[in-house]
């Protein structure tokens, strides 16, 4: 093994301990700096270069029923890949950073589980774009019916990003803290991760700038 894998191998582990810790204390993990600024900069551009040649398919559609023009407002835009695609290979070094943590972090627990989950798939990678304008998520559980997705982990994209202009702050509502929330600002190089049931109702608030992020689901 060479010296710089054993680094790597050391980080990797230092990265999924914070991982069981945060996700078995909080059900919430963040992890800032994951793919350092160049590896960033370069995922960047891969989904900048989807977004201009139209691969984003419109999500949801949102009425926004506050306003007597019944403004609709266009939601998430998305695409899906699986990182092997010739246009997406440091999204797909991303992917398999991602893959590498949690299946390190679910060997690393006493029994080979993280959160009495033993990982054994994923979903392919969404990609995602707030176009602005107001764009948001309503406020939502991503598996509330045992589909079998247990992880949610998404890596933001977003340079420069300041919540108080552009918003597009994800906010989580963690079961059981009637009076705390977790507010996660969508800012470039970070990882997110949090448990897909019921224990985390999460919204995406109105965006004004663009806004990317790449979602991976963990399953077991
Ligand atoms: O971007 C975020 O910070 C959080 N994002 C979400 O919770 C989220 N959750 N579920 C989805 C399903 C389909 C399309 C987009 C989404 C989506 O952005
Ligand atoms: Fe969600």
């Amino acid at each position: 093994m060479n010296k710089n894998s054993v680094y790597e191998q050391d980080i990797l582990e230092e990265i999924s301990c914070n991982v069981i810790k945060d996700m078995n204390t909080f059900g919430v993990c963040v992890v800032d700096d994951f793919l350092g600024k160049e590896k960033g900069l370069a995922v960047l551009k891969e989904v900048i270069e989807m977004h201009k040649t139209g691969v984003f398919k419109d999500g949801q559609l949102v009425t926004n029923k506050l306003k007597a023009d019944l403004k609709t407002i266009r939601s998430d835009q998305i695409t899906w890949i699986d990182g092997k695609e010739s246009y997406c290979r440091n999204i797909d070094c991303l992917i398999r950073r991602v893959d590498a943590v949690v299946l390190t972090a679910n060997t690393m627990t006493n029994n080979g589980k993280m959160g009495n989950y033993r990982i054994n798939g994923r979903t392919k990678a969404m990609v995602a774009c707030y176009p602005g304008h107001g764009s948001h998520y309503v406020t939502h559980v991503d598996n509330p019916n045992k589909d079998g997705r247990c992880i949610t982990a998404i890596y933001y994209l977003n340079q420069d990003w300041d919540v108080r202009k552009n918003g597009g702050l994800l906010r989580i509502f963690p079961e059981g803290w009637t009076d705390k929330v977790a507010d996660i600002e969508p800012i470039f190089d970070r990882l997110l991760f949090f448990w897909s049931d019921r224990r985390n109702p999460h919204e995406v608030q109105p965006a004004y700038k663009t806004r990317y992020a790449i979602t991976l689901w963990y399953f077991d």
